[in-house]
């Protein structure tokens, strides 16, 4: 919806260019839902803005989405009463873009008051100026205090928490859940917020070169790395588009988080006796697990059966794959049928499950307020559906690795122990000691699974369990 006044033109200053692209993003992700990293390069390349201006309009726009929650929570305690859902949506977005200048990237008061301000009449209509002003006004004045306002104002820690680190409160309520099924402390959450908070740096993974040559390549483009927390052979770009790289574009060399590279480390390298020729990737789209999972099928003889159900996913698993392509058969189907159709037919099985993705809040700024709890218990059954299928599929002795980008304790520990207590073939196999010798450093595991969290392994929240299938 076109919210501007199409009879009004502004008769004074023109507004900022970046603060115009950040709000035009936070109108489409409220407004129509979009995506804000595919709606922001467009609106960049609109307004024709690059350098220092797109490097602070998407600071302001992915660094308001993400503190969204904070800034409500302030924002209401400054309208002298008036509800936010009171307030019109583009209203609300304009007095969240001002809380961020002023609280979060310290602009001088007067600027932020001044061109939100401007925005404001510019957009939405001459009259509206003098409430954003007063409002952010009232924002400015308790600036340094607002930490300890909402503390004291909030019934709970928890309550707390979700307001000023800017998530869901059952979110919170999960990740507290989570850390202590997995041997962490409760009080830990406040360290996975702030992650959540702080956008990852880009991690690069070499397929079909070598870490040596993908370091070139980025040298030579001037791209600078810094050293992996986690896998050895990754690089992390300190800043740049990875896609300008032909290796990347060709899939030699992928961007790939190191968790997701750990998993397809863990999957090939756990000890096997017996056949090793055929892997299954049951749920493969968009490839990535795939790609780096054939890197290692090439070094060992191994065939891939990269299954996806969603015809235009399974097209970027091709892409993905392009290198390794007379190493990997594609399949369009549902992976609860494989069980049936191919029993006890392979070696090594990954189950990279459909899931809630709470683990990987920290990659898409708007994210955490899409998301419902109602959606894991569906999840959940699917997820079960796919385990089972899985187990099927691998012969007696093979390795299955049931994995998913949730701490979620439904969507992980729930899923494997029921699917253990009901399958007395299955042996669950500590993951532990093959991370040991696959990563830089050790990962705790408990009770026989392993869950990465953003603070301690640098990695999106991954949770991993490995299966092992008994003889009959
Ligand atoms: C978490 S993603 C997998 C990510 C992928 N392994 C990677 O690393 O790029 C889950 C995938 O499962 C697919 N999926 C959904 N329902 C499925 C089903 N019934 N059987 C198999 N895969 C399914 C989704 O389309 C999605 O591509």
């Amino acid at each position: 919806m076109d919210t501007r006044n199409s009879s009004w033109r502004p008769r004074r200053d023109q507004s900022d260019p970046s603060r115009l692209v950040a709000y035009d993003v936070l109108r489409a992700v409220h407004e129509d839902g979009a995506y804000a990293n595919l709606i922001l390069p467009q609106l960049l390349r609109k307004a024709r803005l690059s350098g220092r201006d797109a490097a602070f309009a998407t600071n302001l726009a992915y660094g308001t989405l993400r503190l969204q929650g904070r800034w409500d929570a302030i924002i209401s305690r400054c309208t002298q009463g008036r509800e936010l859902s009171d307030i019109d949506p583009e209203l609300l977005d304009i007095l969240r873009l001002g809380a961020h200048q002023l609280l979060e990237l310290e602009t001088p008061p007067h600027a932020a008051l001044y061109e939100m301000v401007t925005l404001t009449r510019n957009e939405l209509s001459q009259n509206r100026g003098g409430f954003v002003n007063a409002v952010l006004r009232r924002v400015d004045e308790k600036a340094g205090q607002w930490e300890e306002i909402l503390h004291k104002s909030a019934a709970t820690q928890a309550e707390f928490l979700a307001m000023w680190h800017s998530h869901p409160r059952w979110i919170v309520e999960e990740f507290e859940r989570s850390l202590e099924a997995n041997g962490r402390m409760a009080s830990d959450v406040e360290s996975i917020l702030a992650a959540n908070n702080t956008p990852p740096k880009v991690a690069l993974v070499p397929r079909d070169v070598t870490k040596r040559q993908l370091r070139r390549a980025l040298v030579s483009e001037g791209l600078e790395y810094a050293q992996p927390a986690l896998m050895p052979n990754a690089l992390l770009l300190e800043s740049g588009d990875p896609h300008q790289l032909r290796m990347i574009q060709s899939g030699a060399a992928g961007v790939q988080d190191e968790g997701s590279q750990l998993i397809a480390a863990l999957l090939a390298e756990a000890p096997l006796s017996g056949s090793d020729n055929l892997w299954l990737d049951m749920c493969a789209g968009p490839g990535g697990k795939t790609a780096t999972l054939a890197s290692y099928a090439l070094e060992r003889g191994a065939r891939i059966h990269a299954n996806e159900p969603h015809e235009h996913r399974l097209d970027l698993v091709a892409n993905a794959v392009d290198p390794f392509a007379d190493l990997v058969d594609l399949r369009l189907g549902t992976g609860e049928s494989i069980g049936e159709e191919e029993p006890n037919a392979y070696d090594r099985v990954l189950v990279d499950a459909p899931c809630s993705g709470l683990g990987s809040l920290r990659r898409r700024p708007e994210s955490r307020w899409n998301k419902h709890p109602e959606d894991i218990l569906e999840l959940t059954r699917l997820q079960t559906q796919l385990l089972t299928s899985a187990f099927k599929a691998l012969r007696p002795g093979g390795i299955l690795l049931y994995s998913t980008c949730t701490p979620a304790l439904a969507e992980t520990r729930g899923v494997v122990q029921a699917f253990l207590d009901g399958n007395p073939q299955a042996s669950l196999i500590d993951p532990a000691p093959t991370v040991a010798q696959v990563a830089l450093r050790p990962v705790d595991s408990h009770q026989g699974m392993m869950q990465l969290w953003p603070d301690t392994e640098q990695s999106d929240a991954m949770f991993i369990a490995m299966v092992s299938k008994m003889a009959s």
